[in-house]
């Protein structure tokens, strides 16, 4: 099957066969295809010359623990026609994208999975976590003080210029797991709420000095309802303000927090810790090293040790053994023969390494070997982050 770029003046035809690769017709916003690249798409072209899969990366800037900002390509728009499925069509596309990716320099790759099934076998691993809080506003009494010297403005989502952009572009390069939003995704009105025009209000938070530092979009949906599409602060006493904020609503019962990272302190802040439901905990981003030296040497770290990596990547047919070493939060890695610590598939790596899953959790399910008492613990000091990795971009 042949695998070939697509070209500007393709974009209908991609568009048209990713929707009919997911039985969809053209419900989705034009915005959002918007954001394609169309220099970095691929189609999978059937014998007589139809395009029949398609697959497309967005370029982003990824946050990595220790607050030190990679670019990454964000596979997108993956999609083969139901007539011609399970003929190796995807798999091209995928080894073809890897290789495009190095070629660009790139020592990271990420996406976000339609199914959990499928692209494991191409090295990702599931490395950011998100999950819904439901707060029954009846029970929402906060059993610790204010502390903010802030105050809150209430927009609609046309009336904030830049305002959004700039909170988020200072709080992703905070946040391990974070992902960049194009400038162009944000004039273009590419993508979900709040970077979509669509109808929100926003409570754009402000310092004492009146500088914006924290904004949180939000609809009134189901009856009584307040779903909060995002929350983004510059630190915890903002989203704490935010928080206060949005349950304070009059004529609500309950408010939905979506895109909640697994350290989120509301319930910790509720007088009623029952008062707020965790549903909807699932997978975000996953992550793909396509250089292992380069990507453990770009992040930071938070303790020293020593730890030999035998990593498999049966995907490009690659197989190496990397000796960590980390010293005052740097780390060194260079090619080894002694014995392993820990024996594991790419894909394992990419999923412990923005510090977002336990090693030993994965040694404790079967899938990483220690070879040695201690291995994991040690792992697990060493790969942990400042603060859980999380990402709420969707693309
Ligand atoms: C990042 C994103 O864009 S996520 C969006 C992914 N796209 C979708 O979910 C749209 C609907 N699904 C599809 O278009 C197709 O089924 C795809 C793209 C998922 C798979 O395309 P195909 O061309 O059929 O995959 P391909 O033939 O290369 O399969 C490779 C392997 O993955 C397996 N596989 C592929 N898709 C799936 C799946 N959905 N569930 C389980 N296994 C799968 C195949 O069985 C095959 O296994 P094998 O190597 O052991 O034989």
């Amino acid at each position: 099957m042949e695998i070939r770029p697509t070209t500007g003046d393709e974009f209908d035809v991609f568009v048209d066969t990713t929707h009919a690769a997911f039985a969809r017709f053209p419900e989705t916003p034009a915005t959002v295809w918007s954001a394609l690249e169309m220099d970095r798409g691929l189609f999978a072209m059937s014998d007589d010359g139809r395009p029949v899969g398609t697959a497309s990366a967005h370029s982003f800037e990824l946050t990595l623990p220790g607050e030190a900002v990679i670019p990454v390509s964000g596979v997108t728009a993956v999609g083969v026609l139901p007539t011609h499925r399970r003929r190796g069509a995807l798999s091209a596309m995928m080894l073809r994208q890897l290789a495009d990716f190095r070629a660009r320099g790139e020592f990271l790759s990420v996406l976000l999975a339609s199914e959990a099934v499928i692209y494991r076998r191409f090295g990702y691993g599931p490395a950011t976590y998100t999950h819904r809080l439901t707060v029954q506003r009846h029970q929402a009494a906060f059993a610790v003080p204010q502390a903010d010297g802030g105050s809150v403005e209430l927009l609609r989502r046309a009336d904030c210029g830049e305002i959004l952009e700039e909170v988020y572009d200072r709080y992703r390069r905070t946040r391990p797991g974070a992902l960049s939003r194009p400038r162009r995704w944000w004039t273009a009105g590419a993508g979900l709420a709040p970077i979509s025009a669509a109808p929100r209000y926003i409570a754009v938070h402000r310092d004492a000095d009146g500088v914006p530092d924290g904004y949180a979009s939000y609809s009134h949906t189901a009856p009584s309802t307040l779903t909060v599409d995002e929350t983004i602060a510059a630190d915890d006493a903002v989203g704490t303000a935010l928080a206060r904020f949005l349950l304070e609503h009059d004529l609500i019962t309950q408010v939905v927090f979506k895109h909640c990272p697994p350290d989120h302190p509301l319930r910790w802040q509720l007088e009623d810790f029952r008062a707020a439901e965790a549903a909807d905990d699932t997978d975000w981003l996953w992550v793909r090293l396509l250089d292992i030296p380069r990507a453990l040497t770009a992040r930071g770290w938070f303790a020293d040790g020593e730890l030999v990596l035998d990593v498999d990547d049966p995907a490009l047919g690659e197989h190496g053994r990397h000796l960590l070493t980390v010293r005052d939060g740097e780390a060194d890695c260079v090619p080894t023969d002694r014995e392993p610590d820990l024996s594991l598939d790419v894909s394992d790596l990419g999923s412990i390494y923005l510090g977002g899953t336990a090693p030993s959790t994965l040694v404790r399910a079967g899938r990483v070997r220690a070879h040695r008492p201690g291995a994991a613990a040690l792992a697990d000091a060493l790969f942990r982050a400042e603060r859980p990795p999380h990402c709420l971009h969707w693309f």
